[in-house]
């Protein structure tokens, strides 16, 4: 930088220099190191953002992760240009945890930082900008100046610039200082895609003006007019009682939410008369998500069996750091929970639940609402990066000393976490896929408590084979819960077998005679149904009946899917989709038919048997929108749906009165699909379903629909026995080398070119090859699915011996194998990424 921090000054200090290494949110496997300028030298410290540059003309936020005097010997050191805190964002543990996390999952600790970091908090040349939508100049303590005013105003016009706009609106090189002064000012407001600029939720609200809130006679005078418009009259005497102007007058500024008057049936064209003529007045208020909720006095009585679960607990933590909670469906693991976070809390501790995606629903929010009110933390990822930026703050400041959140919450800025919780521990959604880091949050969640010598308890009602195994192992506790809460009993299973109903004629749109007749009973008692099936869309596939040709992606290895909602096959990889074909391109025919179920496929089936019924649909499709999946939960609890079909979204969690019946449409499916935990899976997600029927007094039904109902592990889920099941399962694991008795790691090779693709794969495996750790290698072959987004696809499986340094050290010396492929011309446009734990 030109001599913006007096470059020639600092040439003459030259023993008193100082660097900084700093993460920076990039692709590379190294921290940089920076000159800390004169000026910020006494400030400056571990965790705080700086702003520096990256290659020619990038800006970067970076986090700095050591202070020290040691120029770097390859590169002349660049000056920080700015910095963003005076105090740190991240905190040395949290700098301990991105590393371990970068070391464990083979990729770059910068990768880490950028999925820790929310977008406001990176302020990059890539940044966009947005006015504040809570910003009022009028009220604002901070003045701004002539600079701050002008860039104000033109994103007040424009809705939203770029950084490079910024510059351009006032003309300079350099806008960072202004930008940085404007967020500390909350004018603004620092976002990196479109889709996460921050739109507040607004209530509409009324109030009395003020000619009438101050002048009594004058409102005496106004009732005496209104006599005669009853109306009028009855709205303005709803809004006196409901705010008592006349003995509490700081309650008028607040006022009363416009739909109060509607839903009391009182007529919306007087309110606006009177609106219109000055005697109440509308206004809008910011609604935040973190609205000051107190905590409700109601004190929860633990049963006899949650009372001794809970002494269990606590007595194989004193000697454990990891316990599992093994408690079946619907015994009542959350009032245990609460009853640890409330202790843990009052310890001074801080203290992290984690939930998967699609189970962090109101009705959990609510619930420890009730108990925490406004300290709790809610962090998901349906959030504006806005609302995850005031999250982040609300722990580093201290408000916030309990988080509910899901996985991306392990990287909030904890500095003394003395409880973690995993709640439904065994949920694939733990595990983030792409981009990197690959990370299992349930395993980081361990490893985060590890570090903050915090106990960690997971839960579930069907524990993954690795906790299972871990905690049979005795390296976790273990304390298990086994009966229901309550009166509440476990369902009843019954197999219905497809084929057999096939045979006599009685199969209906691929409903057995026994599910819909279960169906009808429930609908006749006013009881709900849920009806499971892991397949969105009408169907997989549509096939021609003459030559069997089968519509493909252009851009990946697989069959479209098959929409009829919107007439369109899709492709559930990349995306692509195009309109359903009227004649078979291949051979011309018209007998083009849908093969196989999908979600939506059986919703219609359900609405032509049972016309009379409400059906509705919950999968990826119908609930996009923010609050799809809440809108959808709440119909279905308030009882206007009498039956919800879906994908295991509906699997998770749920706990509505009136289920009586679950369906599981087509068992072979999840049980015959090609992974090696094919089997736990099933056998989770057909117990998670089941769990969700009969939990109140009335017991519960589940038909599962299957082929084969003589396949053993049905008999093992309806008799609820996870050991005998996990034991055999486990004789497979160990005698195929699978987890948990070996760690796995996939590297995947890519490229556009097929060729290209297979040879650095096959290069790849072969120096794999010689690295000095006991393994076997797998592959390299196309992957499962062998091209996605025009990139084919080759995967090398190396199983690791678990004990010793084995895992680590394969993990370095791959990374160094492909670098050293990479530098070599043919490979320079391959990407390779590295999974570890890819399951
Ligand atoms: N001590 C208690 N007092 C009153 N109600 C309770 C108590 N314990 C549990 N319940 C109620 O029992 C029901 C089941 O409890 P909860 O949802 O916690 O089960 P769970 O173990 O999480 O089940 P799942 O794994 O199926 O989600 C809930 O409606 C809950 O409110
Ligand atoms: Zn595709």
């Amino acid at each position: 930088m030109e001599d913006l921090f007096g470059g020639n000054i600092e040439e003459k200090e030259d023993s008193s220099r100082f660097f900084a290494d700093v993460i920076i949110p990039v692709p590379i496997p190294k921290m940089f190191t920076y000159k800390i300028p004169k000026n910020f030298r006494d400030e400056i410290g571990i965790g705080f953002r700086v702003i520096v540059q990256f290659g020619k003309k990038k800006v970067l936020t970076g986090v700095i992760a050591k202070v020290h005097q040691k120029p770097p010997a390859a590169y002349e050191a660049k000056p920080i240009l700015d910095l963003l805190d005076n105090h740190a964002t991240v905190n040395p543990l949290q700098i301990r945890f991105w590393a371990w996390m970068a070391e464990y999952y083979c990729c770059n600790i910068g990768d880490v930082m950028n999925a820790a970091l929310p977008s406001g908090l990176k302020l990059s040349s890539e940044s966009k900008i947005q006015v504040n939508p809570t910003f009022d100049q009028d009220t604002s303590p901070y003045p701004l100046d002539d600079r701050e005013e002008t860039l104000l105003q033109a994103l007040a016009n424009k809705g939203e610039l770029s950084y490079e706009d910024c510059e351009s609106v006032l003309g300079i090189k350099s806008i960072h200082p202004i930008i940085k002064s404007l967020v500390i000012k909350e004018a603004i407001l620092v976002f990196e895609q479109v889709k996460e600029k921050y739109s507040p939720k607004v209530e509409s609200r009324i109030r009395l003006s003020k000619a009438f809130f101050t002048d009594k006679k004058k409102l005496e005078k106004l009732f005496h007019e209104l006599s005669s418009k009853p109306k009028q009259e009855e709205v303005l005497l709803k809004y006196l009682q409901e705010v008592p102007v006349y003995r509490q007058p700081e309650l008028n500024s607040r006022g009363l939410e416009k739909s109060v008057f509607s839903e009391a049936g009182l007529s919306a064209s007087s309110l606006k008369t009177l609106i219109k003529n000055g005697v109440l007045e509308e206004y809008k208020l910011i609604i935040s998500r973190f609205q000051e909720a107190a905590p409700s006095k109601e004190e929860i009585t633990l049963s006899e069996y949650q009372e001794k679960a809970l002494v269990k607990i606590k007595e194989e933590l004193q000697e454990k750091n990891t316990l599992l909670l093994h408690g079946i469906t619907g015994s009542g693991k959350t009032e245990i929970y609460i009853t640890l976070i409330k202790e843990a809390l009052a310890s001074g501790s801080q203290v992290l639940m984690l939930l998967p995606e699609i189970a962090l629903t109101t009705h959990m929010v609510g619930r420890l609402r009730q108990v925490f009110g406004s300290s709790m933390g809610v962090y998901h990822s349906k959030y504006s990066d806005n609302e995850r930026v005031e999250v982040w703050n609300g722990v580093l400041s201290g408000k916030l000393s309990f988080v509910l959140g899901v996985r991306s919450s392990i990287f909030l800025p904890f500095d003394s976490l003395g409880l973690v919780i995993v709640d439904e521990e065994h949920e694939s959604s733990f595990k983030q896929f792409d981009p990197a880091p690959r990370f299992q949050a349930r395993d980081a969640a361990i490893m985060l408590a590890w570090l903050h010598q915090a106990k960690t308890i997971l839960g579930s009602a069907t524990p993954s084979f690795e906790s299972f195994y871990n905690a049979r192992t005795q390296k976790y506790g273990y304390v298990a819960l086994d009966r229901r809460y309550g009166e509440a009993q476990l369902p009843e299973y019954i197999l219905s077998d497809i084929l057999v109903d096939k045979k006599k004629n009685l199969l209906k749109l691929d409903f057995t005679r026994l599910l819909r007749e279960s169906i009808q009973e429930a609908l006749k008692n006013q009881e709900q149904v849920l009806i499971f099936q892991n397949r969105r869309g009408y169907s997989p596939y549509i096939s021609c009946e003459d030559c069997g040709w089968i519509p493909e992606c252009e851009h990946c290895d697989v069959s479209l899917t098959y929409h009829q909602f919107n007439e369109e096959m899709r492709c559930h990889y990349c995306g692509f989709k195009e309109k359903v074909p009227k004649t078979c391109p291949a051979c011309g025919s018209n007998k083009l038919s849908a093969v196989g179920l999908g979600t939506e496929r059986i919703e219609e089936s359900l609405s032509l048997l049972f016309p009379e019924a409400r059906v509705a649909r919950m999968d990826l499709d119908t609930t996009r929108s923010k609050f799809g999946y809440q809108r959808l939960l709440e119909e279905f609890g308030s009882g206007n749906v009498d039956i919800l079909v879906g994908t295991q979204m509906i699997t998770k969690g749920l706990d509505f009165d009136r289920v009586t019946v679950v369906g599981v449409m087509d068992a072979d499916r999840i049980l015959f699909f090609p992974d090696f935990r094919a089997g736990e899976r099933a056998f989770q997600q057909i117990t998670q379903v089941a769990g969700r029927a009969g939990r109140r007094e009335k017991k519960g039904k589940v038909i599962i629909q299957t082929r084969k109902p003589e396949q053993q592990i049905f008999h093992q889920i309806i008799q609820g026995d996870y050991k005998n099941f996990y034991l055999q399962e486990m004789g497979d694991r160990q005698r195929f080398f699978y987890p948990p008795f070996v760690k796995i790691i996939k590297i995947v090779t890519r490229h556009k070119d097929y060729k290209v693709a297979e040879r650095a794969a096959r290069n790849l495996h072969h120096l794999m090859e010689d690295i000095p750790v006991k393994k076997i290698l797998l592959g390299p072959e196309k992957g499962l699915i062998g091209k996605i987004k025009n990139q084919f696809i080759f995967e090398t499986i190396a199983k690791l011996d678990k004990s010793g340094n084995a895992p680590a050290q394969f993990k370095q010396a791959i990374n160094e194998l492909i670098n050293e492929l990479q530098s070599h011309k043919d490979f320079r446009s391959v990407r390779f990424l590295i999974d570890v734990d890819p399951y």
